[in-house]
């Protein structure tokens, strides 16, 4: 990244963990003037700008846009399309929109139907940083400290409109990485949308029983550690699991298929098989964890 990087004004739309950590980040590295905050409660926006993670609220979209450098959506995906729509009428020609969604093809199709020919001065990226917990007290300026960002770069995308966003991720401390929007999105349903599925379902199937109490108790930091993600945001990963939803019943099908695999070893009492399977996991988990697989 050039040293001299520097935006002079930067949008959020949606000032929570993505959004406002963004806006922290940039501001500790000195590489933005002001930013300019948007989202749907008023509450959030007041505590974003209580806690120095925006300057000012914004006005009005038509107000505000035409001369912003640099625009971010960190809503959850599903809101994304209207925001894009406003947005579209208002974009400067120097104005470069971004976002910090989980999912990309969504996102994308998004994209092209809202700004059309202006559908350059969209980059689609996401951040490979993130937590259970969300809203603007969770935002932090280190969030995004050597942690992964995927841009999904379109045909239409300057090689400008890419670096502005990639020198801006760069300068909250990120480690840009390049995927289409359909690797990205097999990849994601597989090492995250699956996973979260699975740990909400582990615990509403407990949550919903009548002694659930009694398991809760005795539930240890196996437990713990397998369901940290599902006090994640319901509504973030109702719009995740939906627009990814095809990638998502692939991975689905495939885990359903091992686990009827081990059921059957398990019914039949074929340790071996469930030992050799058992084993393949510890030796790909402990090299993935020691950095060996990537
Ligand atoms: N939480 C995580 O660990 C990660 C989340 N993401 C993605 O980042 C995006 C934001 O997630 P978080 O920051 O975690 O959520 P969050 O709940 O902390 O923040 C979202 C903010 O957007 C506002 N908002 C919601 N709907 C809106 C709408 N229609 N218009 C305007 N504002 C709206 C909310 O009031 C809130 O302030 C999502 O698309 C999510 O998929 C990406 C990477 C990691
Ligand atoms: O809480 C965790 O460990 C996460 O997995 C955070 C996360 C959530 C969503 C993303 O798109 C990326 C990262």
């Amino acid at each position: 990244m050039a040293d001299f990087f520097r935006l002079n004004k930067v949008l959020i739309f949606g000032v929570g963990l993505i959004g406002g950590s963004f806006a922290a980040a940039l501001k500790a590295a000195g590489a933005v003037d002001e930013v300019v905050g948007f989202g749907r409660s008023l509450p959030g926006l007041e505590e974003a700008l209580r806690l120095g993670l925006i300057d000012r609220i914004g006005e009005s979209v038509a107000a505000e846009a035409p001369d912003a450098d640099l625009v971010l959506l960190a809503t959850p995906v599903g809101g994304m399309a209207v925001l894009m729509q406003a947005l579209a009428p208002h974009l400067g020609p120097q104005t470069i929109v971004t976002d910090g969604g989980s999912t990309k093809h969504d996102v994308v199709a998004n994209a092209y139907a809202a700004f059309g020919e202006r559908v350059g001065q969209f980059v689609p990226a996401h951040p490979i940083a993130g937590a259970e917990n969300s809203g603007p007290a969770a935002a932090r300026a280190d969030l995004y400290r050597d942690r992964k960002v995927v841009v999904t770069p379109l045909p239409e995308n300057s090689s400008v409109a890419v670096a502005r966003v990639c020198d801006a991720w760069r300068a909250c401390g990120a480690v840009l990485h390049t995927l289409t929007p359909a690797d990205h999105d097999r990849v994601f349903a597989a090492v995250s949308h699956l996973p979260h599925l699975l740990s909400f379902a582990l615990v509403h199937d407990l949550a919903v029983r009548d002694d659930r109490d009694m398991f809760f108790t005795f539930a240890a930091s196996g437990f713990r550690d397998f369901t940290r993600i599902a006090a994640s945001h319901p509504e973030m990963w109702r719009d995740i699991c939906l627009a990814n939803r095809a990638a998502l019943l692939d991975e689905l099908d495939r885990y359903t298929a091992q686990l009827a695999t081990l059921r059957e070893a398990l019914a039949s009492g074929d340790g071996a098989a469930l030992e050799a399977a058992f084993d393949s996991a510890r030796t790909a988990r402990r090299a993935w964890a020691e950095g060996k697989l990537v």
